[in-house]
């Protein structure tokens, strides 16, 4: 099939000379073979570039429905077939108003074309990033093969200046990674054994050894690259309004240009041409392509920068709902704070302590396990063995060690254990300094609390000042402490606390605040996908685990908490620039209606055919402009500071 821009080109060159009669004419000079010229060209006009509008109307028309191309198919078909009839019966023919309004109409095609293209370029540079080849490990020797041989488990060398070909874990060396292609992080990442890297990012100093965990299309620039592809070819709500619309515009439209028709040529005494011309006007003007532009270009513009940014918006409907959001609800660890929490103090006998803590906190998955580990660790103590391991949530862990029952947890897992007021007292203290404080126990019997800060991250305050300056409520949801949740809040200046909420009732939390008005949730964990599904926008941070990413309408790359009003603003931008769109697409056809069928004509106010196919290609360019100037609009989310 023929390209667009090809059609185009055609039309435009045969349509020109008619172009060129016209403006001739009253100079009194026309152009060679007159009526049959225009008949040749404009034959040519319809049967090449116009082809596809008549074929696709004509297929619509067969299964009883219409679209944009019927409006553009029978508008040029009536200028053609009525002009040829009045050819042959010697009255005044108007070819070029079919010539014209092809033209016309794939000039917009045409910049609506370029456009998509440049949007989607964005993702394919993405894939372009991927490294070509890859040192692996083979039989003990190193061997250079092609990333599509890559396997899951192989271990791959990287040295300096060389590309990371798949995600993967370190194993040896270390080195700073360039992560921006992928994150939108600007600053090197430092990477040492254990660490993630992530495929098709640069590395810069070191050499290092990693294991290749994740290949093919399971890599995250595979489906950043798939998530950015679904979300541009996704709908927002308010499209479907509008394509109820032309649904029913079409046949309005038609019944209109009738009307227009019949009352020029019955009722005002106009000659048939004359009538024909008003309405094959009113079919031009009204062929709403610029409404069909609206949305999907300002999708695809915002997307795909946000994915720059490294923000990924999933679809179209989180667009629509980020715009009424009252309230911003936050995860603790991990969102506000680093989620790296550190053992500061212990009290009791430190090494006994330690020692049965990090029995118990060997099989647990939680943070603040890996912290008692660390600690354990470094202190270099040999934790005994711990057997039927049980993780209560939301409270801590229990085990059998030494034949003993032993637990370590918060005050929800006492039960009816009791501690001294000196513990006690200790205990506040910590929690007043925002450490979080858990019980070591055995037998029934504390014997010491390990406190382990998990301090917030640098960006934090000034993520949640920008959020207050939008004039959202901020509001802290954590399984931890309230005194430690609270001396964090305040540290950071979050509005409301809700703490010591099992893991479980996230989501009721997030239902409850809900009655006072839209709420996003900003998450990274498992316990938080059900709140990120629950809210009506949910944030998801990159780092956090896969399910919660999953949940997540909105997914940050760099773990950034300041990001989020940047993600609100860009959805906001893009939301109110699909309305701008559609505000401009509706008043040129709802303006252009009454002017095309002659209500004016009085005054001297008309619009020919070819005007009107000029006009709807204006507005499907001054719509794709508007879509395309979302790249330039400013996200500025920095407050002022006094
Ligand atoms: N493995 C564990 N060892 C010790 N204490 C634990 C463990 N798991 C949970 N706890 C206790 O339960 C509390 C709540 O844990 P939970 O995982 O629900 O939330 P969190 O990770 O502390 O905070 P957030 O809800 O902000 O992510 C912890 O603060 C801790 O006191
Ligand atoms: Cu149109």
């Amino acid at each position: 099939m023929m390209t667009i821009t090809k059609r185009f080109w055609i039309a435009l060159i045969f349509s020109l000379p008619m172009l060129v009669g016209m403006i001739l004419m009253p100079f009194g000079i026309m152009i060679p073979g007159g009526e049959w010229t225009q008949f040749i060209l404009t034959t040519i006009v319809m049967a090449v570039a116009a082809r596809p509008f008549l074929q696709s109307a004509w297929a619509s028309f067969k299964k009883h429905h219409s679209n944009m191309d019927t409006l553009v198919a029978i508008g040029t078909a009536t200028a053609y077939i009525y002009s040829i009839y009045a050819m042959i019966t010697h009255q005044s023919v108007f070819f070029e108003s079919a010539a014209f309004v092809v033209t016309f109409v794939l000039l917009g095609q045409v910049f609506e074309e370029r456009m998509r293209n440049n949007a989607l370029n964005v993702i394919e540079k993405l894939v372009d990033l991927q490294a070509k080849e890859a040192e692996v490990m083979r039989d003990g020797k190193l061997v250079k093969i092609p990333l599509a041989e890559v396997v899951q488990g192989d271990l791959i060398r990287v040295k300096p200046g060389q590309k990371i070909a798949v995600d993967g874990v370190i194993t040896e060396g270390s080195s700073t990674v360039d992560e921006s292609m992928v994150t939108g992080e600007s600053m090197p990442v430092t990477k040492k054994i254990g660490d993630k890297v992530i495929g098709s990012t640069m590395n810069s100093n070191g050499t290092f050894m990693f294991k290749a965990e994740k290949v093919g299309s399971d890599t995250m620039l595979s489906q950043i690259v798939e998530l950015v592809k679904k979300a541009q070819n996704s709908h927002a709500p308010i499209q479907n309004l509008t394509d109820k619309v032309s649904e029913i515009f079409v046949p309005v439209v038609l019944i209109l240009s009738i009307l227009t028709f019949l009352v020029w040529y019955v009722f005002l005494g106009a000659t048939i041409a004359q009538a024909l011309i008003f309405a094959v006007s009113v079919v031009v003007i009204a062929c709403p392509c610029a409404l069909g532009l609206a949305t999907p270009t300002a999708l695809m513009v915002g997307t795909g920068r946000g994915a720059k940014m490294g923000i990924l918006i999933k679809n179209g409907e989180v667009l629509e709902e980020v715009n009424d959001i009252k309230t911003v609800v936050m995860d603790k660890t991990g969102t506000i704070t680093k989620g790296k929490p550190e053992v500061t103090d212990i009290v009791g006998d430190s090494q006994q302590v330690l020692k049965l803590a990090a029995a118990l906190e060997e099989s647990s998955e939680h943070p603040l396990a890996t912290a008692i580990l660390d600690k354990a660790k470094a202190d270099a103590i040999q934790a005994d063995k711990a057997d039927s391991f049980q993780a209560i949530e939301g409270k801590g862990v229990e085990a059998i060690v030494n034949g003993q029952k032993a637990f370590v947890g918060n005050d929800k897992l006492l039960n009816d254990v009791k501690i001294s007021t000196d513990l006690e007292n200790k205990m506040v203290h910590l929690q007043n300094e925002a450490k979080t404080v858990v019980f070591v126990g055995l037998n029934q019997e504390v014997i010491g609390m390990i406190a382990i800060q998990d301090a917030p991250k640098a960006t934090s305050k000034e993520a949640i000042a920008t959020l207050k300056a939008r004039g959202l409520r901020t509001v802290m949801l954590t399984g931890d402490n309230a005194r430690v949740a609270k001396a964090i809040a305040q540290e950071v200046g979050i509005d409301e606390v809700i703490a010591d909420v099992l893991p479980g009732d996230k989501a009721d939390h997030v239902e409850e605040l809900q009655k006072k008005g839209k709420v996003a949730f900003v998450g990274d964990g498992i316990n938080d996908a059900p709140a990120l599904t629950m809210a009506d926008v949910g944030i998801a941070m990159g780092s956090g685990t896969d399910i919660a990413i999953e949940s997540g309408g909105i997914v940050l790359m760099k773990n950034d908490l300041r990001d989020v009003a940047k993600a609100l603003e860009l959805s906001k931008k893009t939301f109110n620039r699909i309305k701008l769109n559609l505000f401009w697409a509706f008043i040129y056809n709802v303006l252009g209606i009454p002017v095309a069928a002659g209500l004016f004509f009085a005054v001297g106010l008309t619009l020919s055919p070819e005007l009107a196919g000029l006009a709807m290609a204006f507005s499907s360019l001054s719509v794709v402009t508007s879509s395309v100037l979302l790249n330039k609009a400013k996200i500025d989310t920095k407050i002022k500071t006094v």
